[in-house]
């Protein structure tokens, strides 16, 4: 807990429950879980100089966002109901093009409200000005591991350019030393980024020990034009380039085949599944989580952009993650919502980094309250089951990151004048847009 003076405090949340056992706890001023008790004893609650009520709530560990772009939350609504290659192409690069970095900042921002208002503490991005989304979510209090969107299209001057923009990035964010925010390199897809791009990724990422995050066989276009262009599926060439680590997320992978699942587990790579993503944009094929968990391959959860969804809540991701597995795989006992929540806390969490998902003593707190007394939550026969299928993310009342109250009883400060720069920026950046075209 930070007070006005921006001095950290110890915090005690009391009334609170955790799996139906009625519990307080007590954070550190580290931001660190403390105690988890029935009722923490009185020589250690007097170290708490600030107490949260969270009666009538339930306490979890927030939620991990894995893939997403921030800043595209401006672009929510601007171009729906397309196919994939069309929506890039004829609609979001079009716009994107006319970005600055105040739109990326006040982007960014709304997308941190409204992944607070829904749980989530800590998120993956890739986009543009990303100098501008690390101050942004330095601002929001919240953890993001950020890249720049690496593409250059086979050109040489292009590639150069991302090499400076990718190092430039990188070197920024290690001079924040802010623990909550971290570097990543971003190549796009390997339909966008050259073999020689994917390489010196892959060595930088090596020599900066920093993660990958990369879009992967999202669409049975990329598949078939990458085996044509190189004789190689998606995943052997960013493979061949080196950008298959265990620091690795990649974003997607609707259309991986059985031997390519395999191979994503032998490097340790994460996958990012985005259902409502792939639904909208209709890649025709759902990522085959079976073949995944068979391997070995961690699987986590993202929203993907606002453009694409169109909003950043998690708990909405988790229900349409297990109910699409389950009508993919014609089989209800697939992905049920223990494995769907493991997702979005445990396995994102510690992909990124962060920590291990979980609410115990000695990790970061890292804490969502959920109104107990509302239609979702009654009657609660099953928690986890309230919390994938019933839910969505406006039961969620208080959020803590890292100890620190992000938003208590439903308040953000400052989330007014938020809305109101990222509205003018959205509508400015459309107008800049317009001009641009005639
Ligand atoms: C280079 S920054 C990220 C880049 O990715 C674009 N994008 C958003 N959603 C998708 C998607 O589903 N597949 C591929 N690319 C996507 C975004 O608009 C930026 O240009
Ligand atoms: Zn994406």
């Amino acid at each position: 807990m930070v007070d006005r003076m921006g001095r950290e405090k110890a915090c005690l949340i009391t009334g609170t429950c955790i799996e139906g056992r009625p519990v307080e706890i007590l954070i550190d001023e580290t931001g660190t879980i403390a105690a988890i008790d029935e009722k923490i004893s009185g020589s250690e609650r007097s170290n708490a100089e600030v107490i949260i009520d969270g009666s009538g709530t339930l306490a979890m560990h927030t939620l991990a966002n894995t893939h997403t772009h921030a800043a595209m939350s401006l672009l929510r609504g601007y171009a729906d109901d397309m196919i994939l290659q069309d929506w890039l192409g004829q609609k979001i690069w079009p716009l994107e093009a006319c970005l600055t970095g105040e739109d990326v900042y006040w982007g960014t921002r709304l997308a941190c409200i409204e992944m607070i208002r829904s749980g989530t503490t800590a998120f993956n991005d890739m986009y543009f000005f990303m100098e501008e989304a690390a101050r942004a979510v330095d601002h929001a209090g919240i953890k993001a591991q950020l890249c720049y969107g690496f593409i250059d299209l086979n050109d040489h001057d292009k590639r150069e350019h991302e090499i400076r923009a990718t190092e430039a990035l990188v070197t920024s964010i290690k001079g924040m030393q802010n623990p909550r925010i971290k570097p990543a390199v971003g190549p796009h897809a390997v339909y966008t980024v050259s073999p020689e791009g994917l390489a010196w990724l892959a060595a930088y990422s090596a020599s900066e020990q920093i993660g990958i995050h990369v879009h992967l066989s999202e669409t049975e276009q990329e598949v078939l034009d990458a085996q044509k262009n190189s004789g190689k599926r998606p995943p052997a060439i960013l493979d061949q380039a080196g950008c298959l680590t265990d620091r690795t997320i990649a974003a997607h992978c609707c259309w991986l085949d059985q031997a390519d699942c395999r191979l994503l587990a032998e490097r340790g790579t994460t996958v990012s599944h985005n259902p409502a993503s792939n639904m909208k944009l209709s890649v025709n094929r759902a990522m085959p989580y079976p073949w995944l968990v068979e391997a070995g391959v961690p699987v986590t959860l993202g929203t993907d952009g606002c453009a694409s969804n169109n909003n950043l809540d998690l708990f909405e991701e988790m229900k349409i993650a297990a109910l699409l597995q389950k009508f993919a795989q014609n089989n209800p006992t697939c992905l049920p919502a223990e494995e769907a929540l493991s997702m979005a806390t445990v396995t994102g969490t510690r992909a990124l980094g962060f920590g291990s998902g979980l609410l115990v003593v000695g990790e970061p707190a890292d804490i969502m309250l959920i109104d107990r007394m509302v239609p979702c939550n009654t009657p609660l026969h099953h928690q986890t089951s309230n919390m994938v299928y019933a839910c969505n993310g406006g039961a969620v009342k208080t959020v803590l990151c890292n100890g620190r109250v992000v938003m208590q009883d439903g308040v953000i400060p400052g989330e007014e004048e938020v809305l109101n720069n990222a509205s003018r920026a959205a509508a400015d950046l459309v107008r800049r847009a317009a001009d641009q075209a005639e």
